[in-house]
């Protein structure tokens, strides 16, 4: 009895507490509307990436380790989402159908209140962005094991969008069915990445059983739910949203696989502070050296290169063009000022975008 009386009286603080954050939440709301309709009185962008990371670093330095870390990072992350969001509803596009891994990523990113739309290739994500359908795209870039998505390169050669931002998701594939036995599963579909990062574990525990390869991990998880017969491997949202069950969880084949997925849109962000620039350079293929100059060109400023990655041009035969990911914001004058010398030196220069580098907005949870 008298425990019982402790514990609804601790509830009753609980309640209590709820009670203040959630009156605190609608005040924190009426704030941000408020700073929203400032800022359309001088068309400032409602999105402040630098704001959001000094509230985030506040908020870790005051919290002394004492809330788990990621945990309060999700939280302040759906706060402020879901107020920025108050100011500017969102529309995001995304490799769909419903529950993939870029559907996931973009809730990361987004939160859960903005609205999502799901498309049925990476082509038409870019479609829509550049056509100013929706305010942003998600869409991947790069996997830890398997490299670069070449779709997605690809399609920067052809619309006009500026990357906004980017978030890294660790990818834990499952594999789903609808009874969640395997004795059941006569074909495992997925899209071709998932399909190969698992490749070590079908041959060892479904050595008979042929794969499908189908556009998406939410297609493969749709054509389970239909299907007794067939298994997927798909996303954890995937097994909520298609009512399947667990097989078997995590069965890729090394640890560590993380795939790194671009928001695109419109306009890159401001400068935060720790950002990353985007370029997409043609070389004169022709003159020796001409990628030895443009390393240089970063080299002898102290231009970090985060990546390099060479795609051939369509219709014309060896013939390239390279993207490369450098620290730093095109705001920021020695960035500039390499920017400006690649401009001169190369055949082809595009400045594919500056924004917030993933490892300083890693936001945790959803993974
Ligand atoms: O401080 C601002 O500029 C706001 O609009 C408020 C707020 C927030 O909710 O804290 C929302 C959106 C911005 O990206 C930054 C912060």
């Amino acid at each position: 009895m008298g425990d019982k009386q402790t514990i609804s009286e601790v509830r009753n603080r609980i309640d209590a507490i709820d009670n203040n954050i959630l009156e605190l939440l609608k005040e924190r709301l009426e704030c941000a509307k408020a700073i929203g309709r400032l800022k359309d009185e001088t068309s400032r962008a409602k999105w402040d990436p630098l704001r959001e990371r000094e509230i985030y670093e506040r908020l870790l330095c005051d919290n002394k380790g004492v809330f788990p870390e990621q945990a309060l990072r999700s939280i302040f992350h759906e706060i402020i989402t879901t107020c920025r969001l108050s100011q500017k509803k969102i529309e995001v596009a995304y490799l769909g159908p419903e529950a993939t891994f870029t559907h996931l990523a973009g809730v990361k990113y987004f939160g859960q209140s903005a609205s999502y739309k799901a498309m049925e290739s990476i082509d038409e994500v870019f479609n829509e962005v550049e056509k100013k359908r929706v305010n942003y795209g998600i869409v991947p870039v790069e996997n830890s094991i398997e490299g670069a998505v070449f779709s997605t390169l690809d399609s920067f050669m052809k619309y006009n969008v500026k990357i906004c931002g980017e978030v890294q998701l660790p990818i834990t594939h499952n594999l789903v069915c609808r009874s969640g036995n395997i004795e059941d599963i006569q074909t495992v579909a997925s899209h071709a990445q998932p399909l190969a990062q698992c490749r070590e574990w079908l041959k060892k525990n479904l050595p008979d059983v042929p794969t499908l390869q189908v556009f998406s991990t939410g297609a493969a998880a749709q054509m389970a739910a239909n299907n007794p017969n067939i298994g997927a491997i798909a996303s954890s949202l995937a097994i909520k949203t298609y009512e399947l069950q667990v097989v078997v969880k995590g069965i890729e084949d090394y640890q560590g696989n993380t795939t790194r997925f671009l928001v695109i849109g419109n306009q890159s962000p401001d400068r935060c502070g720790s950002d990353k620039t985007s370029l997409l350079l043609g070389l004169l293929v022709n003159r020796p050296g001409a990628l030895n100059e443009v390393l240089t060109v970063l080299a002898t400023r102290n231009i970090d290169l985060t990546k390099i990655e060479s795609r051939p041009i369509k219709g014309k035969q060896w013939k390239y063009l390279f993207f490369l990911d450098i620290a730093g914001h095109i705001d920021d004058p020695i960035i500039r000022e390499g920017c400006d010398i690649l401009k001169q030196i190369c055949a082809y220069y595009e400045w594919l975008g500056s924004y917030p580098r993933a490892d300083t907005i890693d936001l945790g949870g959803n993974g």
